[in-house]
């Protein structure tokens, strides 16, 4: 099957049904060949988003660019891009082989060629002895694997999933997203994956956009993402967060945050003095017996045995923390209403400076 990789550009894109926005000032600039994943919780636009690329919904305002050319007015079937729907939607009464022919009878290429690439894209997603079932005798993993089939068959450029694996129970949704990943790689296609979960994106994209009303929030790896938040929303979505509120002060070249309890931990690097928020992961927090330098009073509230981890809820600084410590064979834990004290490792901790 042949590939063409070509990269995707959005500039200054908005979009509004009616009266009301959902997509503002969207900027996205997606390499020939990436898995791209949009993130973010429902309504925030992302499924929008990516129907404008495909060309449905709302004529929006800015440019979409697929591998150079503006196609931002062009109908659907004259954009090179090929989209999977959360429903699947395959034609119940077309046997699986008519189902991945479809695309090409309508594009009017010739039978032998329609015969030899429907049975290269079965054979792809591992289904080409169920070509003559039905999509009703098909299990909910097997039709989206022939409804990727069917996608790919047309060689698009571009590759645009829209939750495609949330129909699915949770152990196949693994097995499928890695499936999937295996698939793009060896396609090389550029391609957008829709999700509201937050282990599927990092698993499979190369970097990824975090989308909260209608707005991007962040652009990057899904590391850089989990280690360098912009924000709160960022931050707080993307895995679990402990949050303070306090203030840096910069005192003869030291800096320090103050939580609002009056609580104080010494910050590695120089802050800029002011209102912040201090983002503290779980496994960045130790507990400890004894007080020390800068270690945040507190009482476990709840615990919780994860295997690999034990995690505790302590309250602290006047609020609730989550603390992952690592479990090793016959540790023995704390109860609720142990009286600890947390060390932050301020060393990863990420600064946000509040506005205002
Ligand atoms: N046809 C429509 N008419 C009016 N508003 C719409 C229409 N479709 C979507 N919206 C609104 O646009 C916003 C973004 O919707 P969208 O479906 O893109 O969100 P999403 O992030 O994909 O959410 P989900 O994960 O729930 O699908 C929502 O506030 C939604 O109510």
């Amino acid at each position: 099957m042949k590939t063409e990789m070509a990269g995707i550009e959005i500039r200054d894109l908005h979009l509004s049904f009616g009266e009301t926005r959902v997509l503002t000032g969207i900027n996205l600039s997606i390499k020939p060949g990436e898995f791209f994943a949009f993130l973010g919780p429902s309504g925030s636009g992302k499924s929008t988003l990516l129907r404008a690329i495909a060309g449905f919904g709302p004529q929006p305002r800015g440019e979409i660019l697929i591998g150079g050319r503006d196609i931002a007015t062009l109908p659907p079937w004259k954009r090179d891009v090929g989209m999977v729907f959360q429903s699947y939607a395959l034609w119940p009464h077309m046997s699986v082989r008519d189902n991945v022919a479809f695309g090409l009878e309508e594009r009017k290429v010739p039978r032998a060629e329609i015969r030899t690439r429907v049975d290269e894209a079965l054979a792809l997603v591992g289904l080409s002895h169920l070509a003559d079932r039905m999509p009703n005798q098909l299990s909910g993993g097997q039709q989206q694997r022939i409804a990727l089939a069917r996608t790919v068959v047309i060689e698009p450029k571009v590759l645009l999933l829209d939750e495609p694996l949330s129909n699915l129970d949770a152990s196949l949704r693994v097995q499928m997203r890695r499936e999937l990943l295996a698939l793009q790689r060896k396609l090389g296609l550029t391609t957008i994956f829709v999700t509201h979960d937050q282990e599927e994106a990092n698993t499979t994209s190369d970097r990824m956009a975090v989308l909260d009303g209608g707005v991007i929030q962040q652009i990057g790896t899904p590391q850089e993402l989990y280690d360098r938040p912009v924000n709160l929303f960022v931050a707080r979505f993307l895995g679990t967060a402990n949050i303070l509120e306090g203030r840096v002060e910069v005192e003869a070249g030291a800096a320090r945050f103050r939580t609002a309890t009056g609580d104080v931990l010494s910050l590695p690097v120089e802050g800029r003095a002011g209102p912040t928020s201090i983002v503290l992961r779980p496994q960045n927090i130790r507990i400890e017996e004894q007080a020390g330098a800068g270690t945040l009073p507190g009482e476990v509230l709840h615990r919780e045995f994860l295997g690999s981890q034990v995690r505790y809820l302590v309250r602290a600084a006047g609020t609730e923390i989550v603390v992952d410590q690592s479990h090793r064979a016959g540790e023995i834990w704390l109860d609720p209403g142990a009286r600890v004290h947390l060390a932050a490792n301020t060393r990863d901790a990420v600064l946000i400076a509040q506005e205002g």
